[in-house]
Parts: structure tokens; C-alpha cells; sequence
């Protein structure tokens, strides 16, 4: 059976994605554009994926409430009105789309520093009122001007790329971008902020809004730092710049002008200082508001949404690494396996654990096995705590909130496997371990604690300790033969002979609580688990 994804869509996207989604008969999508705060808490169970612009904000309360959410969809950059933090802690994929709309939002960014530099909004609104000011809105060139950019990703570059096509010196601060980076682009880098602002005859802000960047822009550095006479452009977020203190800085003069697509409050309220200044050139939030960006990110986020639902891929995410089709072709069989060995380590470990530890040796050392740790992780964690809401997004957060310790190595050598994936569990002085491998594409278990076994990692298991001695086989096999459990494989192994032996069964069905009593019972069995793995 076939199952439906339903998707919210709470913002306008291009009609070419909205069309995308509804042509395709794995999802079901209700576009409610402008869905009010209260109707989105009622109805935020209903869906399986819900795709937003930046309007709708997608809080920790929403999030609570959306039981069977498993991926947003951000048809844009800034995720700053999606609580990524809660959506990771209640394992919701965030996803968006990182290229589709630089180029509009680079364009726009421009046109408003030039509408600035020659106050066109101004003049032009001078001729409808029937006035001829020439001499009021005398301009400046950008040509061999300093422009300092704030923020060098993929819309900063654009900018950098029209600025030195107007003669203009570029200056670039980000702590992210390389001397090596800075040079390709000719951009010269400057290490502080503080150093570059005293240089700069125009900013422009192209980072996103944390709690790092907010109000980067504040009232020393506007009132102290900057050039006198400096203008600035925001087209990334109004939280990285303090409005009241850009009003100030306008009114003594320090700042000459200022051009604003975004705003601290969107949309800015009737204390909004800055809105009677005749400095300021303003737009609504336009920068990614071009035909051409619509339609790249609408169907690019319907695609991205839809493939993480209906296939399991993960691109773009900003809280979860990439699952395109080639990872999952790589490491999808390690995925399951692993879970499988997370189980089997909280079966076999004591409760309590509070180190997680997971070596991988083998052509698996080469590859990224993020994932796949987090799906021992996942395995450990469901099946020792019981914790049936955990996933690969928010294994890690739940490991944190556990107080779990994780821990990763990897080595080149696998012995005598291809690949060797253990896991080891302390919990006080206890260590246990588990290793498995793939064998022929099928798992295996060859190692629990120091029995080297070969196991298949499926299904129902029981794992018996006893002392090796005669009959023991025998008694287990009566156990569970006259309980009606069948033996499906069963695999040996003892640390030496007289010593202790473990037996690694598969068995049909799960033996109930009166079979492991039974077990547990005979004199030679020093103890019995089971799992589901
Ligand atoms: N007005 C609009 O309609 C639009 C606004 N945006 C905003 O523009 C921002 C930039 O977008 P992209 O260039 O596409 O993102 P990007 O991720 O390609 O670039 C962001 C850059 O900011 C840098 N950065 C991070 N923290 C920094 C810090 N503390 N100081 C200086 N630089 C820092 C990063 O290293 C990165 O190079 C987005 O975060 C988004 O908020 C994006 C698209 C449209
Ligand atoms: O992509 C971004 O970060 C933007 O700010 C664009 O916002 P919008 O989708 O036009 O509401």
C-alpha cells in the first residue's frame, strides 16, 4: 500500500511548484497562504512536510504540536523564522534553497545602494508632487569608492562581482572566507570588522541573522567606527543592524544614508524610527521577488521536500547531513546493520550508558559515516531508553539530553573483514562491545564482548552465557522447543574449553518473559537476553 504525504504550503510559491506537488500522487498539499498563527498550531498534526517563505514562522510551540512532521521546506536562505533548534530536538529535517534566488537578491541589493548614491526614490517622488529639485538631490559615483561587504557567501560574491565592474575598491569581511578564497574573488580581506569599517564609503550586510550577527551593526559602531558620511545597504535581515541607533547616526550625520529591504519588525511598526527620514530608501522585503527566483526555489523546494518525504533523501538541509541517492548508495546497507548493532549493544550492555563509542575499520574508514553513527546511535538509544521518536536528525541532541558521550575513530586496517563496525557501551566500570560486519551484503555479528561469534544482526535473538560444559545445547533447545519457540540459526562460541561459552540464537518468534525465566534458571546459564534487532 502506498502511503500520501501531506503538505502544507503556508507561503506563496510559484505556481510551477504548487503544480509540481499536486501532479504527483504520493502527496496530498493544502495551500493555505497566510494561515493565521492560531490555525497553524490547530492543524499542525495534519501534515508531513510544510514549505514556508519567511511570513509564516514555524516556532518551538508549532513544532510541539506537529506530531507527524518529518521535513520543512525554506523556498528562500534565512531559516531565522524556523526554529531550527526545536525542529532538530523533535527530529524535522530543515531544508532550503541555498542558490535559487541569489542573483535577484545580488541585483536588488545594487539597485538600492545606486538608488541611494543618486536618491532616486527622493527625486522621483519630487516630480509627482509637482516639485524640480536639482540641486537637492545632488549624488555621489561609485566609481573608486570603498565598499565593504559584510558577509562573503554567494550573495556577497555577486555583489563583489557588479562592484568591481564599477571601479569600485572591495573589501570583504567574514570570518568563514580564506586569504586563498579572497584572492580568487579579488576582494582584499579584512580580519576585523572594526578595522574595515573606518575605510568604507558604502556596507552592504549579506550574512544571515544569528545570535552572533545580531545587531552587528550597533550604536558604537555606527556612531564611532564608520566613516563619516559612510551609506549602507541591508538586504539580508533588519536584525543585524541596531534601526534605533542607525537613526541616530542619520540624524547627527555620521551616516550619510541608508538603504533597507529587511527590518527588525517585518512589517515595521508605527514606532518604526526611521521611516520619516529623507536618507533612507526602503523596499518591503523584495529581494528574492523576481519571476525568475520564484520559479527557481518554488520548484526546487517542492522537489526537495517531496524526495525527503517519498524517497528519504536529505539535500540542503541546514540541520542534517546530505542523503543524495549516490550516499544512500553507499552507506544505505550500513544504515540498517548499524541500527541493528546499536540494539543489540543496549540488549547486551547494562542500563545506564554513558559512553557511546563506535569504531570503524575497513573501506568504511574512508567514507563519511556520520550518519551512520548516528544510527547506532539511533538503535542504542530506542531500544535501551525506549525511545521510539528518535531518528538520525535528533539521535545526537537526545544522546546530549541522555548524557550520552559519543565518540567516533577510525582506522585502515579491518583484520580479517572487509569492512568492521564496533560498537563499545560503558556504563560505570562495565564495557560491553558489539562488531558486525557485512558479509556478502547479508549482516553479521562476529563479536559480543570477547566471544567471537557469527551471528545474523535480524530479527528476534537471544543471547545465552553459560559455562561451557555438556548438554547445554540440549537444555536451551528443550526450553524453547517446548515453549513453541523455533531455533532459526544458532551460532557458538567459548573463550576456551571448560570456560564460558555464548550462544548467539535467531529465533522465529520472541520468546516470552516464562522462557527467559526458565533459562535463567538452570544452574549453568549465567544469563539470557533477547532483542528485537
Ligand atoms: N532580502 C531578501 O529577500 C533575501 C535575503 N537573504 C538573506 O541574505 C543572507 C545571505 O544569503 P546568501 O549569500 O545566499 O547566504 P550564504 O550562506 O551563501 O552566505 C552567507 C555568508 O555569511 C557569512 N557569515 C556568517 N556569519 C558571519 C559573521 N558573523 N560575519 C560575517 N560574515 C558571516 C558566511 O560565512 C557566508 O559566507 C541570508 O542569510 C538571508 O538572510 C537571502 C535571500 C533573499
Ligand atoms: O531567501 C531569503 O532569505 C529571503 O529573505 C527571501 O524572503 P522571501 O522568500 O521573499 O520571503
Amino acid at each position: 500500500m502506498s502511503t500520501t504525504h501531506r503538505i502544507l504550503v503556508a507561503d506563496p510559491i510559484s505556481e510551477a511548484g504548487i503544480e509540481k506537488l499536486k501532479a504527483d500522487p504520493a502527496i496530498d498539499v493544502d495551500v493555505r497562504i497566510g494561515i493565521s498563527p492560531e490555525d497553524l498550531l490547530a492543524d499542525a498534526a495534519l501534515y508531513h512536510g510544510i514549505i514556508v517563505r519567511s511570513q509564516t514562522k514555524i516556532t518551538r510551540e508549532v513544532l510541539e504540536k506537529a506530531s507527524n512532521l518529518k521535513a520543512i521546506g525554506r523556498a528562500g536562505v534565512g531559516v531565522d523564522n524556523i526554529d531550527v533548534e526545536a525542529a532538530t530536538e523533535h527530529g524535522v529535517i530543515v531544508m532550503n534553497t541555498p542558490a535559487g534566488n541569489t542573483i535577484s537578491t545580488a541585483e536588488h541589493a545594487f539597485t538600492l545602494m545606486m538608488s541611494m548614491a543618486r536618491h532616486i526614490p527622493q527625486a522621483h517622488a519630487s516630480i509627482v508632487a509637482g516639485r524640480w529639485d536639482r540641486k537637492k538631490y545632488v549624488g555621489v559615483e561609485l566609481y573608486q569608492k570603498t565598499l565593504l561587504i559584510l558577509g562573503m557567501g554567494r550573495i556577497g560574491t555577486e555583489f563583489a562581482r557588479r562592484a568591481m565592474a564599477f571601479g569600485m575598491r572591495v573589501i570583504a569581511y567574514d570570518p568563514f572566507l580564506s586569504a586563498s578564497r579572497a584572492r580568487l574573488l579579488s576582494v582584499e580581506l579584512a580580519d576585523q570588522i572594526d578595522d574595515a569599517l573606518p575605510e568604507a564609503d558604502f556596507i552592504t550586510m549579506h550574512m544571515p541573522l544569528t545570535p552572533d550577527t545580531k545587531h552587528l551593526l550597533n550604536r558604537e559602531r555606527l556612531t564611532e567606527k564608520v566613516k563619516p558620511g559612510v551609506r549602507i545597504v541591508n538586504c539580508a535581515r533588519g536584525g543585524l543592524i541596531d534601526e534605533a541607533a542607525l537613526a541616530d547616526a542619520l540624524e547627527s550625520g555620521r551616516v550619510a544614508g541608508a538603504a533597507l529591504d529587511v527590518y527588525e519588525a517585518e512589517p515595521p511598526g508605527d514606532d518604526f524610527a526611521l521611516r520619516g527620514s529623507e536618507k533612507m530608501v526602503f523596499t518591503p522585503h523584495l529581494g528574492a521577488s523576481t519571476v525568475e527566483a520564484q520559479e527557481n526555489v518554488g520548484t526546487e523546494i517542492a522537489d526537495t521536500v517531496r524526495n525527503q518525504l517519498v524517497d528519504g533523501t536529505v539535500v540542503n538541509s541546514v540541520n542534517m547531513p546530505s542523503i543524495d541517492p549516490k550516499t544512500l548508495e553507499e552507506i544505505g546497507a550500513y544504515l540498517t546493520f548499524t541500527e541493528s548493532l546499536g540494539r543489540l549493544a543496549a540488549t547486551v550492555a547494562p542500563r545506564n550508558a554513558e559512553r557511546f563509542r563506535i569504531e570503524y575499520s575497513g573501506g568504511l574508514s574512508e567514507k563519511d559515516t556520520t550518519l551512520v553513527t548516528r544510527a547506532g546511535l539511533k538503535g542504542l538509544i530506542d531500544a535501551a531508553w525506549g525511545d521510539t521518536e528518535i531518528n538520525y536528525l535528533n539521535a545526537p541532541a537526545n544522546a546530549k539530553r541522555l548524557g550520552l558521550q559519543i565518540t567516533e575513530s577510525k582506522q585502515a586496517d579491518p583484520g580479517e573483514f572487509t569492512d568492521l563496525i564496533k560498537i563499545i557501551v560503558t556504563a560505570g566500570d562495565q564495557t560491553t562491545t558489539v562488531a558486525g560486519t557485512l558479509f556478502g551484503g547479508k549482516p553479521r555479528v562476529v563479536l559480543i564482548n570477547d566471544h567471537h561469534v557469527e551471528g545474523k544482526a535480524e530479527g528476534n535473538v537471544l543471547i545465552v552465557e553459560n559455562n561451557d560444559q555438556p548438554g547445554m545445547i540440549g537444555q536451551m533447545g528443550s526450553i524453547l522447543g517446548n515453549h513453541g519457540v523455533n531455533i532459526a540459526h544458532m551460532a557458538l562460541s567459548r573463550s576456551g574449553a571448560g570456560e564460558k561459552a555464548l550462544v548467539f540464537i535467531n529465533l522465529d518468534s520472541t520468546p516470552s518473559d516464562e522462557v527467559l525465566d526458565e533459562l535463567r534458571a538452570q544452574p549453568s546459564i549465567l544469563s539470557a537476553v533477547t532483542a528485537e534487532i
